[in-house]
Order: C-alpha cells, then sequence, then structure tokens
C-alpha cells in the first residue's frame, strides 16, 4: 500500500520592535530578569516544511550563506524539540525551507520567528492535536523570544521575556527600519550592559504602564515620547554609529527612534504610513545603513499560508 504524503505548509512569521525594553540584574541562570513590550510587524520570514527523505534546512534572503543550515539552526532545534515533545522518534524526515526577510541578528527576533514557524508548521503538517499554548510551552524550551512569535499582536513579556500578557492596542502603527551591514550578538550586548552597569550607573528606563497607556490611547506622538530600551547605551556603546543612524531617522521627519531589543537595527516610529514611505526615502539616502524597509504592527503571530502564497515553487538552490 501507498503511503500517503501530506502536502508541505507554509507558514508566515512576523519580526517584533520592543516598544520598552527594562533590563533587570543578571540572574543565576545567566538570564537577565526584564520587563518589554513586543509588537509584532508586518516584516516577516515564510518557513515551509516538508515530509521528505533528505532532512535539512535550506535558507534564501537574508541571511543566506551566513545563518546556520546545520543541527545550530534554530528551526531545526524547533523540529526536534517538537518531535520529542510529542514522542516521534528517530530523525525527523522534514525539510524546512526558511526565505527570510528579518535581518540577522538584528534584534528583531528572525532566528525565534523562524522556530515560532517551525513549529506552528510541523503541528498541522503532523496534523497534531496541541494548543497554541503547548506550542508555545515547547517555544519558551528553545529562546526568550521564540513564544512571542507564536501568539504576535502586542504583549507585555516577563521573567526573561516568555511569560506573556496581551496588550489592547488601538492602532496601526508605522514604522521605518533601518537594517545595519552587520548583526550584534544578543549575549554580547546584555554583557556590554552589565559592564557599563558595572562601571557606573546609565539611566534605567523605568515603568512600562506609560507604554501601555499609549497603545490603549492609540496616539502614535504620545507613544513615540515612551518609546525606551535598557540595552540601547550597550548597542551603541559596541556601534557607536549607530547613534548617527538614530539622529537621521529622526532629521528625515520620523516621530521618535529605537534601537529593536538588542540592536543593531534601528526602529523610527512615523505619524502615519506617508510620512513613513517619506522617511524611509530620506533615510535611504542618507548612508547611515544598509538597507531601509517600512513595516507596520501589530499583526499577528505565525500563521500557516492559504492559496497560492503556499505553492510557490521552492527555488532550486540547496544548502546542505
Ligand atoms: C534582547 C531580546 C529582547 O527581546 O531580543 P533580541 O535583541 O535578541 O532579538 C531578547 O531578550 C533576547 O531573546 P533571545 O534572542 O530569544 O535570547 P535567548 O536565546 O533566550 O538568550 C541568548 C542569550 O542572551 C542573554 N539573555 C537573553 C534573554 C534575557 N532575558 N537575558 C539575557 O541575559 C543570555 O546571555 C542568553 O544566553
Ligand atoms: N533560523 C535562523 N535565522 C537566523 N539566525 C539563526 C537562525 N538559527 C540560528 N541562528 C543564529 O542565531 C543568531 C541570532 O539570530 P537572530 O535571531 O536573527 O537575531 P536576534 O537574536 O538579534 O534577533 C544568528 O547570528 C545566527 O547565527
Amino acid at each position: 500500500m501507498l503511503a500517503v504524503v501530506p502536502p508541505p505548509v507554509t507558514v508566515r512569521v512576523p519580526a517584533k520592535v520592543n516598544l520598552h525594553l527594562s533590563v533587570d540584574d543578571l540572574r543565576e541562570d545567566g538570564y537577565h530578569e526584564l520587563v518589554t513590550v513586543f509588537q509584532a510587524l508586518s516584516l516577516t520570514d515564510e518557513v515551509t516544511v516538508a515530509v521528505t527523505e533528505e532532512p535539512g534546512i535550506e535558507v534564501y534572503g537574508e541571511g543566506e550563506g551566513s545563518v546556520p543550515t546545520g543541527p545550530e539552526n534554530l528551526a531545526w532545534r524547533a523540529v526536534e524539540a517538537l518531535a520529542a515533545h510529542v514522542g516521534r522518534t528517530g530523525e525527523p524526515k522534514v525539510r524546512v525551507v526558511l526565505r527570510k526577510g528579518i535581518p540577522v541578528a538584528g534584534g528583531m527576533a528572525g532566528g525565534s520567528a523562524d522556530a515560532a514557524a517551525t513549529l506552528v508548521g510541523l503541528a498541522s503538517l503532523w496534523n497534531l492535536d496541541v494548543t497554541r499554548d503547548e506550542l508555545a510551552e515547547v517555544a519558551a524550551g528553545l529562546g526568550s523570544d521564540v513564544p512571542f512569535a507564536i501568539y504576535g499582536g502586542t504583549a507585555l513579556g516577563t521573567g526573561r521575556g516568555e511569560q506573556l500578557v496581551p496588550v489592547l492596542s488601538r492602532h496601526t502603527f508605522h514604522w521605518v527600519l533601518a537594517f545595519a551591514a552587520e548583526g550584534l550578538s544578543t549575549p554580547k550586548v546584555f554583557g556590554e550592559l552589565d559592564r557599563l552597569r558595572a562601571a557606573g550607573n546609565p539611566p534605567r528606563i523605568g515603568s512600562h504602564t506609560p507604554v501601555v497607556e499609549a497603545l490603549a490611547s492609540g496616539d502614535p506622538r504620545q507613544l513615540a515620547l515612551l518609546l525606551g530600551n535598557d540595552l540601547q547605551a550597550a548597542a551603541v556603546s559596541l556601534r557607536p554609529d549607530l547613534r548617527r543612524t538614530l539622529r537621521a531617522g529622526v532629521n528625515a521627519g520620523a516621530l521618535a527612534g529605537t534601537v529593536s531589543g538588542s540592536g543593531p537595527t534601528c526602529a523610527f516610529l512615523c505619524e502615519n504610513a506617508q510620512s513613513a514611505v517619506e522617511v524611509a526615502a530620506e533615510l535611504s539616502g542618507a548612508g547611515v545603513c544598509r538597507t531601509v524597509r517600512v513595516a507596520h504592527g501589530p499583526v499577528p503571530g505565525a500563521r500557516v499560508v492559504g492559496g497560492d502564497d503556499a505553492n510557490r515553487p521552492t527555488p532550486p538552490r540547496v544548502h546542505a
């Protein structure tokens, strides 16, 4: 009898920006206790999972050629974690194709997004009876940012960022994103913050409550005044040229700019969609970053793409 092979499943998954990121001291487990407000953006990766006799990962787009395609890829770790969680033994016969629009090591949680999308895609491919909450528990074992990519929207994250509650956001906010030529390592940026704090007392950003209120009001001008990130000083200390990028975005007409997470991507909040296009055009010509993108948020988390979108042919190139 012929075995029925299920068709490939494609999942679209958003990047995140941290509207607020307050970092507390280093915990004994090597993580920092933090409070963050995440927003999921329309800048996305697409992840296709398929049953195959040749398991592995292929990467296209952002990071093609530099993102690992072996077992250290976060998407492959997601395959193994979900297989173990549901008791599937042996090497998973899965091929994962990543089409990346999210910059690598950019502070926008691209690897985490791919892991989240892989979990959601496999749940469908393997026809598993699992809830989103159960997938988020598996996700938390893969990285602090992975659960948020499962849910998307706007959310308050506590603990190491993996404990989430949704936040009411009444408005679509418009962003311009400035990608840097080179990424920054998240542990290095946390380490730099510890070093700066040991050497002095860089100001801390304070409570998240005003940001949550601004989101409920839906006023981008109010929100712009409140964007804050304790990791920004550390990212700028490691990459002093980010100061110039941040200044250029505001000079181009953005309401405010912030380093996203551990950086080096800079995110600029704009008054509306038209303003975002204008800011993006001016920033592109300013010579302060590699690439500029516009995006809006909040958008939903990892979700299966239906119809024609899902049937796009896979590009022919294969990374081992
Ligand atoms: C800084 C943030 C803000 O959203 O995002 P990115 O800038 O990486 O996108 C996150 O906290 C990153 O989350 P994620 O990238 O999933 O980090 P993980 O894989 O869990 O941890 C990588 C390393 O970062 C440091 N880390 C991470 C989270 C945390 N709360 N405290 C930490 O000190 C630790 O050194 C840890 O070993
Ligand atoms: N699927 C993936 N996409 C991107 N990077 C990945 C992936 N899997 C593992 N990595 C590794 O994780 C590091 C952090 O990547 P990423 O999640 O893009 O950045 P950030 O933590 O700044 O948001 C990269 O330098 C890369 O070596």
